[in-house]
């Protein structure tokens, strides 16, 4: 199988070593930046993103036009696109007419566009900049780090498409590597979003030294908000039990190889947001989906107070311990989602 991976950041890099470690398979690697691709090419290896993590012989890694990478002789069976959600909408509309199975990587919602629109969720995007692409996306809790080690993971392809699905557990499913097929997109990007924006809260308490019982909290209370918001967008519930809910929510608020949570950590210590994201040198998608997530929370009437409390935390409008205190200052309620 050809696979085409758009983007050599720490997942795109992971995923196609992974996925080049199948027998068969071939994958080119598109970097952005013509230095860096040559740099990765000849050192075999991304020094940047995960160094010491060898690529396998059918890992090329190659720049320049994306049009060139999708067409051709040698066109992909499967284009993954691993830039960040910030990236993803001007990916999806260069890739419209691509004609085989397309899935992005990234996990958040798109922040607000300067004319008004934006804040949407993937698939949201590819309605409207790429209605006709058979599209989806690959998500679930994994590391790159780990991905890359070939540490065993699980991931979750989610699309409305069977050959979208069938085409990543195809490209990707492996002895280390288990990916489930899941149809509700809609329930596995929320899933995916709103665990980062979580993972700063836990990274923020467990900064503070708030006790292992306060992660659990909010570990929890997370995963009834995000489930409430998943539901008022027409997710399934049982999808918030599964890898992208649940399980992503897990790895990102209790791992310390998460970059979210590492945000929160920062920001305990005293470092301002700017600081602190100077300091990761990887994306991390809640600090720009903080915001999206609560606008969106609001306009269906659904109650996310954690995430609320993030926001007004990055938005510097709470000092650490205030965000705490207005959380555990809320009236009580019943236990319920
Ligand atoms: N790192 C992980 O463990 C991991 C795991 C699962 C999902 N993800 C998700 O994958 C996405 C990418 O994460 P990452 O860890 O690879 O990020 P990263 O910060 O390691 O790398 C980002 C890459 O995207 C490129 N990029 C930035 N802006 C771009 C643009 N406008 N156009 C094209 N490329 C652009 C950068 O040059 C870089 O190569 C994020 O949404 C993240 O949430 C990451
Ligand atoms: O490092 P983070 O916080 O971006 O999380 C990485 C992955 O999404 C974990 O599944």
């Amino acid at each position: 199988m050809r696979i085409a991976v758009l983007g050599a950041g720490a997942w795109g890099t992971a995923l196609a070593i992974s996925a080049a470690r199948r027998q068969g398979s071939s994958v080119v690697l598109w970097a952005r930046d013509h230095e860096q691709a040559a740099a990765m090419q000849q050192a075999r290896e991304n020094r940047r993103y995960l160094a010491g993590l060898p690529f396998p012989a059918p890992l090329q890694v190659v720049s320049g036009s994306l049009g060139t990478v999708v067409a051709g002789d040698q066109a992909p069976d499967l284009v993954v696109i691993g830039s960040p959600m910030a990236a993803l909408r001007g990916m999806l509309a260069t890739l419209r007419d691509v004609r085989v199975p397309v899935a992005w990587l990234c996990k958040g919602f798109e922040a607000p566009q300067a004319d008004g629109t934006g804040g949407l969720l993937g698939h949201e995007i590819r309605a409207q900049v790429a209605p006709g692409l058979l599209a989806g996306v690959l998500s679930g809790p994994s590391f790159a780090q780990e991905v890359a080690r070939g540490q065993p993971t699980a991931l979750v392809a989610a699309s409305e498409h069977e050959v979208v699905r069938e085409a990543l557990v195809a490209a990707f499913h492996s002895p280390s590597l288990r990916v489930y097929a899941n149809d509700d997109i809609v329930g596995v990007e929320v899933g995916g979003a709103v665990k980062n924006v979580l993972a700063i809260a836990t990274g923020l308490c467990d900064g503070l030294d708030l006790g292992l019982n306060a992660r659990a909290a909010l570990v929890t209370r997370g995963l009834a908000e995000m489930t409430r918001l998943g539901l008022a967008l027409g997710a399934r519930a049982d999808t918030f039990m599964g890898l992208s809910g649940l399980g992503d929510l897990v790895l990102t608020a209790t791992g310390d190889l998460s970059r979210n949570r590492r945000v929160g950590q920062l920001l305990a210590q005293g470092l301002s947001l700017q600081q602190a994201i100077d300091s990761l040198g990887h994306v991390a998608e809640g600090v720009y989906s903080a915001r999206t997530v609560v606008q969106r929370a609001r306009a269906l009437g659904v109650e996310m107070p954690i995430s609320e409390g993030v926001v007004a935390l990055l938005e510097g409008k709470l000092a650490p311990a205030q965000a705490v205190a207005t959380l555990m200052g809320r009236d009580p309620k019943v236990e319920a989602l």
